[in-house]
């Protein structure tokens, strides 16, 4: 609030048609510093009609909490929810929880149907298990050892491909192009990274245990999630201060970007010791993700995953309901530091309060 209460806002927010994305950014400008809030969403869909509240998305901490408070556990249709993000936790009650639902056990909610039906087990890197709170409340964990090594390359590989399969034309999803902003897909200084986008079809096995366990973690069902978004980070590329949720994207019939799961493909080099980083070819230095309330860097991990909730309404907290207006918590605001030598590759899971249309 603080932060924020002495600064002008432009909002430019503009949307694409194709399954690609949709982007829209906030600059902000106080006394010399100019900071980009860059979003990006899926296509746009035919907008319902929402009760929007005239609240400002800024909250103090103390007014946040209160907000969470004072919302009621009925949803519109008069059903109610639970969800273990909907009531501050503790560190320890986070770990156990996170423990449970993604190493223990991927197989107790319905996202994991898919993934588990066939009997094979889950892959997994086990001795790099390992749960880190950077903070309880607003939640924001990592979660090392979430999918295994062989599954993270599997990714990189099926938006790589056979050299033959390349192909510039629109429809083509799964392979890297120049990350755009807009409505003209314009490319933008803000985000200078290429990217993807993953079908399960096209990496099946890591893509349905990947969800399982987000789905495991968030609560919500895989039926609210995009489909997996690939990122490729090359030398001085980056992506500035952003959120991933804003006011906007409540027009969607999917609601806006709830949560966020970031996972890391590649290592940097600190991650790596330092006898096997002459035969790795293929870890980066820089590209740390940097989240401005915390004043922490993350350092890229393979295989580890970021979680985080984008809004102030939590699926679970009194008075959550699928289709009211999410407002964007300020305090997950976060930043792909530039790249400095090497390729940094991600990928993430954006969730939803209701289902994403998929095939549109
Ligand atoms: O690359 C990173 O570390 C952050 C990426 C990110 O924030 C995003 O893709 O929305
Ligand atoms: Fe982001």
């Amino acid at each position: 609030m603080l932060l924020l209460s002495h600064c002008y806002y432009h909002l430019r927010i503009s949307s694409t048609m194709t399954t690609s994305c949709f982007a829209g950014s906030i600059f902000l400008a106080t006394a010399g510093v100019s900071t980009a809030f860059t979003i990006r969403l899926p296509p746009i869909l035919p907008t319902k009609h929402h009760h929007v509240h005239s609240s400002s998305s800024l909250f103090s901490s103390t007014q946040a909490q209160s907000y969470l408070d004072t919302l009621s556990t009925k949803e519109a249709d008069g059903t109610s929810t639970s969800n273990f993000w909907g009531a501050p936790r503790n560190e320890q009650e986070i770990i156990d929880f996170i423990s449970e639902a993604v190493f223990n056990d991927v197989s107790h909610h319905d996202a994991a149907s898919n993934a588990l039906n066939d009997n094979v087990a889950p892959t997994i890197d086990q001795h790099l298990q390992r749960i880190e709170v950077i903070s309880e409340e607003p939640p924001l964990v990592i979660v090392h050892g979430f999918l295994s090594t062989e599954h993270c390359d599997d990714i990189m590989n099926a938006v790589i491909g056979p050299e033959e399969a390349y192909d510039n034309s629109e429809n083509v999803k799964n392979q890297l192009k120049r990350s755009t902003m807009g409505a003209k897909q314009d490319k933008s200084q803000q985000r200078t990274s290429s990217t993807a986008w993953l079908h399960p079809d096209h990496c099946p096995k890591p893509l349905d245990e990947f969800s399982a366990r987000v789905s495991n973690l968030s609560g919500l069902p895989t039926s609210n999630f995009e489909n997996m978004q690939v990122v490729r980070y090359q030398p001085g590329q980056e992506f500035q201060i952003h959120t991933d949720h804003l006011d906007s994207f409540n027009d969607m019939d999917c609601g806006g970007r709830l949560a966020t799961c970031l996972m890391y493909l590649n290592d940097s080099e600190d991650n790596v010791p330092e006898e096997s980083l002459s035969n790795n070819d293929e870890t980066f230095t820089g590209g740390e993700t940097f989240f401005h309330e915390f004043d922490r860097a993350v350092s890229p991990r393979k295989g580890s995953a970021l979680f985080w909730w984008n809004t102030m309404e939590r699926p679970g907290s009194k008075g959550y309901d699928k289709n009211m207006f999410l407002n964007v918590d300020l305090k997950l605001r976060h930043a792909g530091l530039p790249v400095l030598s090497g390729e940094k590759w991600v990928c993430n899971k954006w969730m939803h309060p209701l289902p994403f249309p998929h095939g549109v």
